[in-house]
């Protein structure tokens, strides 16, 4: 089992807060540590408020990595890109020093972009200091869908990231094909936090405790892992 905490909050507001604090506190404890820190973020609305109220926090930026948890293959112009989205919410203002490092490449798939891929992310600082996961009403974590082209693969390698084709779905939209942190890469991290709004989340998240299969349930993979710290923020 992942050391699991979970921590319940009244309003989104102050699950940003306590979002915010925490990777303030990690990323700093990062820098003192090592002289760098890691941060490896995930889109979805969740995140999305702490990121530009971390984006103007004086954090020595200079020394802090950003790198994608899971990214589609898109363009990064592309409306449903990832890293347009952490370039629009998190690196602005003071956080716009940080180095970014993405994961969408010149290659024609996903599956021949993921040496490259894999070889940038294997020049980040190990372990990553935070890792921010978010998760659908479908069970998914990072790019981790159920029963996924690559999701064997991804469960099991020890690579750090991995090719992902997800059967389309309206959670997946029309885009399935996707880089992602394997399960191996999302347990590099020091600590990672898993975010939930929404009771339909939250009982998602809770029939994923149960026993079952990591296939139809990948977040499942995550909960059960033996080596994960993993914080559960949700709020309504
Ligand atoms: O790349 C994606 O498809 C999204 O980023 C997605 O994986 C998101 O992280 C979750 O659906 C949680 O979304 P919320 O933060 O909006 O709950």
């Amino acid at each position: 089992m992942a050391s699991i905490t979970e921590r319940e909050f009244a309003s989104k507001d102050e699950m940003t807060a306590a979002l915010t604090e925490l990777l303030q506190t990690a990323l700093s404890e990062g820098i003192a540590t090592d002289g760098k820190a890691v941060l490896l973020v995930s889109g979805g609305s969740s995140p999305a408020p702490a990121y530009r109220h971390l984006s103007g926090v004086e954090l020595g930026w200079d020394k802090i990595t950003v790198a994608m948890v899971d990214e589609r293959w898109v363009d990064a112009e592309h409306e449903k890109s990832n890293e347009a989205f952490i370039k629009s919410t998190l690196l602005q203002d003071k956080a716009a020093g940080a180095r970014f490092v993405t994961m969408k490449n010149r290659a024609a798939s996903a599956e021949e972009g993921v040496q490259v891929c894999e070889s940038d992310y294997a020049a980040l600082k190990r372990p990553f200091d935070v890792t921010i996961l978010g998760m659908g009403p479908d069970g998914h974590t990072a790019s981790l869908f159920p029963n996924a082209d690559g999701l064997e693969h991804a469960l099991t390698t020890t690579d750090t990231v991995c090719a992902i084709n997800a059967h389309q779905s309206e959670v997946t939209g029309e885009i399935t094909e996707r880089m992602s942190l394997s399960l191996a890469g999302i347990a590099h991290s020091k600590t990672v936090v898993l975010l939930i709004s929404g009771e339909e989340k939250k009982a998602v998240y809770e029939a994923a405790k149960q026993p079952g299969s990591e296939y139809s349930v990948p977040l499942r993979a995550v909960l059960t892992h033996p080596d994960i710290d993993l914080t559960v923020f949700w709020c309504p």
